[in-house]
């Protein structure tokens, strides 16, 4: 599949400054995992499919969304977030990971591709929620294969406005997982809105993008401090099997 026909499916097509970024941000990818490790996607179609088009899918209900503020929890090597600063030039986006020598990565990228519309932070979720500068300030929070549902609702949503949404990216969905982030949601200000199923366009692989609208401000003890949160998942039931839903990527 040429990666034009790719685009149709989202209504989108890059133009020549982007398409040239996508070009380039795989060769620094595949550039990067000799020495970090990165990710097991390395072939050029799954790379164009699992990177790039499942980067944007999943804020395909927000791509008209006028000059919004972004962050992205646990960006790794910078997916989704890097091909969301591309495609959107006038969007702002934080890319944030716990690993130092990822955002290394993810800032030399940031670099090399010339992106005035993004910065990457080295932290945890749990700390850096909780300074001003980035408490209830963004637009939207988005995570892809972070951790489980709820407990990426307690990373996510005190970041995200009032009005704004958390937009989670999951492989299978599981009800057990929607009640279980339903519970943790009432706790953090959250609501969940759309839960949208999809395939890949080429492997047909199952995806599903959970959007939680932020209707409340949440206490402020969340979220709790580091290593709680997935030791303790707000709004696990009791005695249930632990649900580990397929997991988009696993670098
Ligand atoms: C499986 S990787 C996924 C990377 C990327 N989102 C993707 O889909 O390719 C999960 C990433 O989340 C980061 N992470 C996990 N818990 C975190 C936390 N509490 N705060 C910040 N980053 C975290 C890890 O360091 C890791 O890089």
């Amino acid at each position: 599949m040429d990666s034009g026909a790719l685009w149709q499916d989202l209504g989108w097509q890059p133009d020549t400054l982007q398409a040239r970024s996508f070009e380039r941000l795989y060769a620094l990818v595949l550039a990067g995992n000799t020495r970090l490790n990165l990710t097991r996607i390395t072939g050029r179609e799954e790379f164009w499919e699992k990177h790039l088009f499942d980067s944007l899918r999943g804020l395909a209900a927000f791509q008209d969304q006028k000059e919004p503020s972004l962050i992205d929890i646990g960006t790794g090597a910078g997916f989704p977030g890097l091909p969301i600063a591309i495609a959107h030039p006038d969007w702002y986006v934080v890319l944030v990971d716990s690993v130092r020598k990822k955002i290394a990565f993810v800032l030399s990228t940031i670099q090399a591709l010339g992106l005035t519309n993004a910065q990457a932070l080295t932290g945890r979720a749990e700390d850096l929620a909780h300074r001003r500068e980035h408490r209830e300030s963004y637009d939207l929070a988005v995570l892809r294969a972070v951790a489980q549902a709820n407990v990426c609702a307690e990373y996510a949503l005190p970041f995200v406005k009032l009005g704004g949404a958390a937009v989670l990216y999951r492989g299978n969905w599981e009800v057990q997982e929607e009640v279980e982030l339903a519970r943790a949601c009432r706790a953090l200000g959250g609501e969940i809105v759309e839960v949208d199923a999809f395939e890949l366009p080429v492997s047909r692989a199952v995806r599903h993008c959970v959007v939680i609208r932020k209707t409340g401000p949440g206490l402020r003890v969340f979220p709790r401090p580091a290593g709680l949160p997935t030791q303790h998942p707000l709004g696990a039931i009791e005695g249930a099997p632990r649900v580990e839903s397929e997991e988009p990527e696993e670098p």
